[in-house]
């Protein structure tokens, strides 16, 4: 018999995570039924949807939502193999058994220089909301002059690296001077720390004074309300996350959009990457592409052991994180 130790959500979060919101249990797993693979969690993924789904879809004692790279270690699918390595929505556990159903073998070949943690992040779904959300919501062309922020993280970086691709001027935010460096080092034209800014609007408006024709939005609040009064005509803006709003106890209220989008023809839509799925393959390639010729860079900002989950996470939601928030088992 298999046990597994899993990360439970003891408590709802209220605001902020807190280390008693979470509890560490041991489960005995069943014997596989035929057809079913048992895994090993090698990496797990630490995303900030976890915070405001665990309210939507969690109740409390169940264990947390989130995704690994897993190792198949017992095997009654003849088409899972024992050694192989999938992407899975296991949750934060070191072993779970699936049916294959919701596995997603990792892309072949696999360069063996790269790490397969990648295929939580920039080949993995981070790397393809930026894809998505980049081509199909910005819908950028050569020229634009975009804006994204929380631009060092997972989502935020290749957003950047593929606009530059796209033949984009790229402006990007972060949190610290570090982060902004990285930035300027992976190709962005502009970049700065929005927390040591005098005035946002002054920043945005030095980057680029004729404004912006795409914003990728991971951040939403009072960022984007700024943001948004320097977006040019017809420009494009893609909602992507709103992490300054997530642990929020009560619904902030802004300033109202409507007059900006009018008088600017705006067009703003939010999205979820899972809107592809069917494209999931399509974007993957891409991305692994260009990462293997070095126009895509990639930051992994790994944790070690499984008993840090919690703290992982929290220090992801603060910005601790310097690229993509990982956990090595
Ligand atoms: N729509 C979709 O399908 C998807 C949406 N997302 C969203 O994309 C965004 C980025 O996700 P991801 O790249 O995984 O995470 P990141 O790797 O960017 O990590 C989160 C980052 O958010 C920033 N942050 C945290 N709190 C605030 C705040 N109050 N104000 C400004 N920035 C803050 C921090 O960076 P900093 O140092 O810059 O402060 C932190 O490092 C999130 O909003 C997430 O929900 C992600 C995946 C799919
Ligand atoms: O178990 C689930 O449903 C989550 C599966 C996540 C999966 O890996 C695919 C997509 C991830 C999407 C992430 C979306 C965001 O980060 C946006 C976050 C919040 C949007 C508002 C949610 C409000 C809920 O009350």
């Amino acid at each position: 018999m298999v046990k597994a130790k899993v990360w439970t959500l003891k408590n709802h979060f209220q605001g902020f995570p807190k280390a008693s919101d979470f509890e560490l249990k041991e489960v005995e797993l069943p014997k596989l039924k035929d057809g079913e693979v048992l895994l090993a969690s090698v990496f797990l993924s630490l995303d900030p949807y976890m915070r405001p789904y665990s309210q939507k879809s969690l109740k409390e004692g169940d264990k947390m939502m989130g995704s690994q790279v897993a190792r198949i270690v017992e095997s009654k699918n003849p088409t899972y193999h024992i050694g192989a390595f999938a992407v899975a929505n296991g949750g934060w556990t070191t072993h779970f058994i699936s049916d294959g159903k919701d596995l997603q073998l990792l892309p072949t070949p696999w360069p063996e220089t790269l790490p397969i943690s990648l295929a939580l992040g920039t080949i993995g779904m981070p790397g393809l909301t930026a894809y998505f959300g980049l081509f199909e919501i910005c819908r950028i062309k050569s020229g634009d002059i975009l804006l994204v922020n929380s631009a060092a993280g997972a989502v935020g970086a290749v957003v950047g690296q593929l606009a530059k691709i796209g033949g984009c001027k790229v402006v990007g935010c972060a949190g610290s001077d570090k982060k902004v460096a990285y930035l300027k080092q992976i190709g962005f034209d502009e970049a700065f720390n929005y927390k040591t800014v005098g005035s946002l609007e002054e920043a945005l408006r030095k980057a680029s004074p004729s404004g912006y024709d795409c914003y990728f939005d991971n951040v939403g609040g009072e960022f984007s309300d700024i943001a948004l009064r320097q977006m040019k005509k017809y420009g494009r803006i893609a909602v992507c996350g709103a992490i300054s709003l997530y642990n929020d106890e009560e619904l902030q209220k802004g300033p109202y959009v409507q007059v900006p989008m009018i008088y600017q023809e705006l067009c703003m839509e939010g999205f979820i990457v899972s809107r592809w799925n069917n494209r999931r393959e399509e974007g993957l390639k891409a991305l692994l592409k260009w990462v293997v010729e070095g126009k895509i860079k990639y930051h992994e900002d790994v944790t070690e052991g499984f008993e840090n989950m919690p703290a992982a996470f929290m220090g992801m939601l603060k910005g601790d994180n310097f690229g993509k928030a990982i956990l090595k088992m």
